[in-house]
């Protein structure tokens, strides 16, 4: 005790009342260098070393680097150049290395179990979307971010008739007409088509007719690429960004929307911009509908409309405007990408892969007997090679490739033998499942002919394009009609190839939610002759 008064007479005590002598802004100064010395000097080495002995994940293999700081983790993957977008493969290697539960991260573990996978994302799952990655200003009202298991249930119920099996058959006539439109613009291009956009542009299109009546237009582009179109690409470049400082891109999209000139905008910040116009035509869409109906144009068939009003018989509140418009960008943003990627992904290899393709023209010359004839979209399901390439260009597009990360429930829970506390963020991502070796070999070959063995079944376990339980995609119905209608149709009506100038490694891509490719494909497009 003595030592005790000892120490503070001789060393505290003088050291308080000279930083307590100082001018205001030395003592600021100071006072903060002293804080973050401590912080990184005791705390830090301190919560590590718990991290690593103490915790309750302690017992979890994975690289003991990762344990130093969540915030770390995640600027790593924004900051670094080389690694931005590429955590789906580190999180791969990750479990050739540690096995099937891997500690990435001081509450983060990543899984590679199809059981564990299949025990989380199931109907009435109890474990929800996590907050830690559903919290992008832009879209954190839209559906696909709500996190609360009972919100999102009643939000799904809302849209789900209209995304079933019957109602996208009801909505052929649309897609047929929309793809007969995209394929009478490749062939009027012709030459240099940026398909990666044109499909894109087709996906769209559909999906806005269906949620609004009018569509966006955007086939009739003379190059496939609308304004709004650059503004989605640029919005999908900053999700890593928003997830990481969510209040600072909030504030700052609130300041340039609200206070600042558009055309301001666009020439401090061209990404801001680009981002608040694409925003600008999303909630002109919805808004625009409400307004109608609201004034009793009653009989509109699009999803949205129903959205506008209470509903009392199931308990369901009108959604505000905010909701309507984060659902509106991520309706689009949800249904065109992905789509757009596997339809791209599927035209490469079949013009890498020329006997594949000619095997596919003859199946589809088997239900089309010219290039422009019609056929539906039920008489293309059953056609097994176009399937297949189908599924193995979903296979290597993913979906989504990285974790879409889900929140231990409160009383925790055991997964392979460990118990997760609350609070822990559980990992899976599809690209680690679609390329396990031991069930789809050779992983990294495109080959639709692996889909036409007799027994799918192990291959069907690990697919996961369109996740599975109570959040599986609402539009996959949509989406897989979308793909056998364009792709039988397009595969069927031209011969293809690569423009000159296009290599290969513009197919590369990275993970920004969605894939992002480094390049487009260009492709040449000749109508048949047969
Ligand atoms: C090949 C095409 C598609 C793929 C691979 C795909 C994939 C996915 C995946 C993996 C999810 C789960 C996301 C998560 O857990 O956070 C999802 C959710 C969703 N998808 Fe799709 N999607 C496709 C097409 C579409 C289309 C055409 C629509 C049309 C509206 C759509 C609308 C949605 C919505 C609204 C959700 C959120 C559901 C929820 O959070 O409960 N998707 N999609």
């Amino acid at each position: 005790m003595a030592q005790l008064q000892d120490l503070f007479t001789t060393t505290i005590h003088p050291l308080l009342s000279s930083f307590l002598s100082l001018a205001p802004s030395n003592k600021l100064l100071y006072g903060s260098t002293a804080f973050l010395t401590s912080y990184v000097v005791l705390y830090m080495p301190i919560r590590f070393i718990y991290r690593v002995y103490f915790d309750p994940l302690s017992g979890v293999p994975g690289p003991k680097s990762a344990l130093v700081s969540e915030n770390l983790n995640k600027l790593y993957w924004i900051v670094v150049p080389w690694r931005k977008g590429t955590e789906a493969f580190t999180l791969r290697e990750l479990h050739d290395r540690y096995g099937p539960i891997v500690r990435t991260g001081p509450r983060h573990l990543s899984f590679n179990d199809i059981e564990v996978y299949n025990q989380i994302y199931k109907v009435n799952t109890k474990f929800p979307k996590s907050l830690d990655f559903y919290n992008h200003p832009s879209a954190n009202e839209s559906i696909v971010e709500t996190v609360n298991i009972k919100d999102a249930h009643a939000r799904r119920a809302a849209l789900a008739p209209y995304f079933s099996k019957p109602a996208v058959r009801k909505l052929e006539d649309l897609i047929q007409s929309k793809v007969s439109l995209f394929l009478s613009r490749v062939q009027e291009i012709g030459t240099n088509v940026n398909i990666t956009r044109g499909f894109r542009c087709l996906t769209v299109d559909i999906i806005t007719s269906y949620s609004y009546e009018e569509s966006f237009d955007s086939l009739s582009h003379p190059t496939f690429t609308p304004g709004w179109l650059l503004g989605f690409e640029q919005l999908i470049e900053t999700t890593a960004v928003q997830n990481f400082l969510p209040n600072v891109f909030a504030v700052m999209e609130f300041v340039m929307e609200k206070f600042l000139p558009r055309s301001l905008v666009l020439t401090l910040s061209p990404i801001m911009g680009d981002v608040l116009n694409f925003k600008d035509v999303c909630s002109n869409a919805v808004l625009g509908q409400k307004v109608k109906y609201l004034a009793g144009e009653r009989d509109m068939t699009t999803i949205f409309a129903q959205l506008f009003e209470d509903d009392e018989k199931r308990g369901r509140k009108a959604l505000t405007d905010k909701q309507l418009i984060h659902d509106a960008l991520s309706t689009v943003a949800a249904g065109m990408d992905t789509t757009g990627h596997a339809l791209s992904y599927a035209i490469y290899y079949l013009i890498k892969y020329p006997d594949l393709q000619r095997r596919l023209l003859e199946e589809l010359k088997g239900v089309m007997d010219s290039p422009t004839a019609e056929v539906k979209e039920e008489v293309l399901e059953s056609l097994p090679l176009l399937q297949g390439c189908i599924k193995e260009s979903l296979r290597f597009s993913h979906g989504v490739p990285g974790p879409l990360p889900r929140d231990a429930p409160a009383d925790g829970a055991t997964l392979l033998g460990h118990h997760l506390p609350a609070g822990t963020v559980i990992l899976n991502s599809a690209y680690t499942y679609h390329t396990n070796p031991t069930v789809f070999p050779d992983p990294f070959k495109w080959d639709p002919t692996r889909w036409l063995v007799e027994d799918t079944r192990e291959m069907e376990r690990h697919f996961i394009p369109f996740s599975r339980g109570s959040r599986i995609c609402i539009g996959m119905h949509l989406a897989e009609a979308e793909l056998s209608v364009a792709l039988g149709r397009f595969v069927r009506r031209f011969e293809i190839g690569f423009m000159d100038g296009f290599k290969d490694s513009d197919m590369e891509w990275r993970s920004v939610f969605v894939p992002k490719t480094t390049g487009m494909l260009m492709i040449w497009a000749k109508e048949r002759e047969e």
